[in-house]
């Protein structure tokens, strides 16, 4: 059985001799060495099979004499077998020169330390500079665009079956390339010639197999940074991919030699009792003999090894290059990395975990301080609130007493460069002074109904004061009044600017532009409004809306030229008496004069803002104004704008009241105003006035029984409304200027004593058509008046 078995089946070995000394009788070359003939027997078909190494010899050949042609003699034999051919050109030297003359400076230095020719073989160059020379070849090649080879191919101790093809190739190429270049000049055409050598020869075989490893070097180089499931599937691909190289190489070889295959063997596979390593081995045996078939054996296991071990950590991170040289420290570094960065992921994660916390920590710290904020917030405005409505409360508990309201408005610092003796204004009416010059504590306060910092409006100042103005309407007598330092702002505050900017409109203009509105809304009731404005000038009460000239101060001053001086002012003072004692208005107690207390002057009556604008032009044109040097346009007499309103509703109900706008002049000292003569003279009438508006203002305050209205015309004329029978409110002006801290602190002071008056409370001026019937019914002798009860009673 043994024998039949050995005599119907061929060994591998017993074949491939066969074929081999058929091949060895075609060839007229030398045969090729006995591994490469074998590996190329069995990688190529039947067919290629005899021509296959006649070819490679022949073209080895050519190669080498063309070599010689180009480079002189080599001293290799007319037929040089693969070896003899690759250790010729082993150096690159031969390769450097030849390339050189087809393209001149394409190896720009050859190193070359023997003669061509003639010691090739004898004294081998180190092993770095043939690297050199063929590296720079084969850098030349590749600019070519010829076929290449690898530079191992040629370092080789053992030359492999048809290693040397590829530099055959490659000369065979650079042949071409130069007959052409010599046909067809420099850049003509030209065609590489590919090796007729179609079936892969065992060492293609192999670089196939590696190639896989070449994959799994890829996929290892991207392991460090690539995450570990896709790092996973990627070995599986490699693994996949050399599997299939191997798979597609036995199946080769099965096919080339299955005639040689143990029938058994393939009904044991087929049966899948074998599995296939045992497969492969026994087939290989057979195909392969000793020596060959184990180095065979022992690369496919190699490769096999890469592959199985693709799936363990230490292999598939190695790359081919170290597989080759067996002494691979990457796997250890990538080891090492691959810790750092499981530390680092370790690290990134608690790191995550901490800014998770430390977010949560901080929005829980947000929402606290919000709510925080939130509750200051109420705090704050049920403060405010509170504020409010203590003012308010204080208001009305003024009013009832009839206190003089007091409001503060600080005029802008005009002189940019003078520091300001202001500190603070708080919104509830309290304002701090200090006295930067002093290096002591000369910080003030006061308390005042309203302070109005330098940056308010005209408009903010007139809605504070509208309520009081709108009473008037009510039959309420209201009194404003305007104090201050010269300069400090009042004629500001109660005229508006002296450029006449509607935004800048005063107190007086606004007041009267709502009591039109006021009187045009109330359809009920008829308003008649008329006006009168008087100045105390020099102690003097003066018509502003004359319209006659009759204030005009010396209207003989231009006959003064025609008569000796010592005369004629004696004539002016005589004129000058005379003109002012006949311009001097008289102040007359209200009561006997149908409300007026200053009967013979002008009163117009007015119908809109215009008329009154009209006639405060008159009135500022006729009043006394002068340039000191504290101010350019300062007012050198009080003035009194007053407002007399008359309405009667559908009823016959009647009432009827007076609203007092007056600006005061400013006090000022004369040493800083410089004023000198008449300037003077008026100054010194000016703050005598003042003075005595202090003094009844301190008998009010202090409930004297005696109040000093008759010392001055001023006085005098506010008696009506300082007595009791008005609301009253001032604004106290002050110039935030330190060079002004006295007079400032002067101004707060008077501010304060007259906020401090009880004047009573005010009472409306309305009569009913019943009193009034029974006025005109001849009871002008009782007294007529209303009980608490609203119930008219005679006395
Ligand atoms: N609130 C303000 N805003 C802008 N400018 C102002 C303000 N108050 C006053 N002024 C300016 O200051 C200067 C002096 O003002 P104003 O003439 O009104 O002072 P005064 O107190 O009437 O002085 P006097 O008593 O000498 O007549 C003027 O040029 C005026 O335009």
């Amino acid at each position: 059985m043994a024998d039949e078995q050995r005599t119907c089946r061929v060994s591998f070995r017993d074949g491939r001799l066969a074929s081999r000394k058929a091949e060895e009788a075609d060839s007229p070359f030398h045969p090729p060495p006995f591994h490469s003939y074998s590996l190329n027997h069995l990688c190529s078909s039947k067919e290629n099979r005899g021509g296959f190494v006649d070819s490679d010899a022949l073209r080895r050949s050519e190669a080498a004499s063309w070599l010689e042609s180009i480079v002189g003699p080599l001293g290799l034999p007319p037929q040089p077998t693969e070896k003899e051919f690759v250790s010729c050109l082993r150096s690159g030297i031969v390769l450097c020169n030849a390339i050189n003359r087809i393209q001149p400076g394409a190896v720009p230095k050859v190193v070359a330390s023997q003669s061509i020719g003639t010691a090739w073989d004898i004294q081998p160059l180190p092993a770095y500079q043939y690297f050199e020379n063929v590296r720079n070849f084969l850098v030349s090649v590749e600019d070519l665009k010829l076929p290449s080879f690898e530079a191992s191919d040629l370092e080789r101790d053992t030359v492999e079956a048809g290693s040397a093809v590829k530099i055959v190739d490659c000369i065979l190429a650079l042949k071409n390339f130069h007959e052409l270049q010599q046909s067809n000049g420099e850049n003509g055409p030209w065609k590489h010639v590919k090796s007729p050598m179609v079936p892969r020869s065992f060492g293609q075989l192999r670089s196939l197999v590696f190639s896989s490893g070449s994959v799994n070097a890829r996929c290892l180089d991207m392991s460090a940074t690539a995450e570990k499931p896709q790092l996973e599937k990627n070995m599986d691909q490699c693994k996949q991919d050399a599997v299939d190289s191997l798979v597609s190489m036995l199946s080769d070889l099965m096919f080339n030699s299955k005639e040689n295959i143990d029938q058994s063997l393939i009904e044991s596979w087929n049966k899948g009792k074998t599995d296939h390593v045992k497969l492969f081995s026994k087939i290989m045996s057979s195909c392969l003999e000793g020596q060959q078939s184990e180095s065979v054996l022992q690369d496919l296991l190699l490769k096999g090894n890469v592959i199985d071990s693709c799936s363990t950590k230490e292999t598939y991170k190695c790359c081919s290059f170290c597989l080759r040289e067996r002494s691979c420290d990457h796997w250890y570094k990538l080891e090492e990395q691959e810790k750092e960065l499981m530390e680092l992921k370790a690290l990134l994660s608690e790191t995550r975990v901490q800014f998770v916390t430390l977010q949560s920590q901080l929005q829980n710290d947000f929402t606290e301080l919000g709510i925080q904020i939130h509750e200051l917030s109420v705090g704050a405005s049920g403060y405010h609130q509170a504020i409010k409505e203590n003012r308010h409360l204080y208001n009305i508990l003024q009013e009832l007493r009839g206190n003089i309201r007091v409001f503060c408005r600080i005029r802008p610092n005009l002189k940019f460069e003078a520091k300001s003796c202001i500190e603070y204004i708080g919104n509830d009416g309290s304002l701090m002074i200090f006295d930067p010059c002093k290096s002591q504590n000369t910080r003030k306060i006061f308390q005042f109904n309203k302070v109005f910092g330098p940056a308010t409006t005209q408009g903010e100042v007139y809605k504070e004061t509208q309520s009081l103005i709108r009473s008037v309407m009510d039959g309420y007598n209201v009194c404003i009044f305007a104090y201050g330092q010269t300069g400090a702002g009042k004629t500001y505050t109660m005229c508006g600017s002296s450029n006449g900017s509607c935004e800048e409109l005063g107190i007086n203009h606004m007041a009267l532009n709502d009591l039109f509105q006021i009187s045009s809304i109330r359809e009920d009731i008829k308003y008649d409004i008329h006006v009168q404005m008087v100045e105390i000038y020099n102690e003097q009460v003066r018509d502003l809306l004359a319209e006659d000239g009759a204030n005009t101060k010396y209207p003989f001053v231009l006959i003064f030229f025609f008569f000796p001086t010592g005369f004629w002012l004696d004539i002016i003072s005589y004129f000058d008496l005379l003109i002012n004692y006949s311009n001097t208005l008289e102040i007359m107690n209200c009561s006997g004069n149908g409300g007026l207390s200053i009967p013979n002057a002008s009163i117009r009556g007015v119908q809109s803002t215009a008329d009154v604008l009209n006639l405060m032009k008159l009135g500022e044109k006729n009043r006394a104004f002068s340039s000191t040097a504290m101010n350019h346009r300062s007012s050198r007499s009080h003035s009194v704008l007053t407002v007399h309103v008359h309405g009667k509703d559908i009823s016959g109900n009647t009432i009827h009241s007076c609203l007092h706008l007056v600006d005061l002049a400013g006090s000022e000292r004369v040493d800083k105003s410089e004023v000198t003569g008449d300037q003077l003279k008026e100054a010194q009438h000016i703050n005598k006035s003042l003075s005595c508006l202090g003094d009844v203002i301190t008998a009010l305050a202090q409930k004297n029984s005696h109040i000093p209205y008759r010392n001055s015309k001023l006085t005098q004329l506010l008696q009506n409304s300082l007595g009791g029978n008005a609301k009253m409110l001032m604004f106290a002006h002050v110039s935030p200027e330190s060079d002004s801290h006295g007079e400032t602190i002067s101004t707060l002071k008077f501010a304060q004593r007259a906020s401090t008056v009880e004047l009573g409370t005010p009472h409306q001026n309305k009569e009913s058509s019943e009193i009034r019937n029974l006025k005109e019914q001849n009871f002008s002798d009782s007294l007529v008046m209303m009980d608490l009860h609203n119930q008219i009673i005679l006395i």
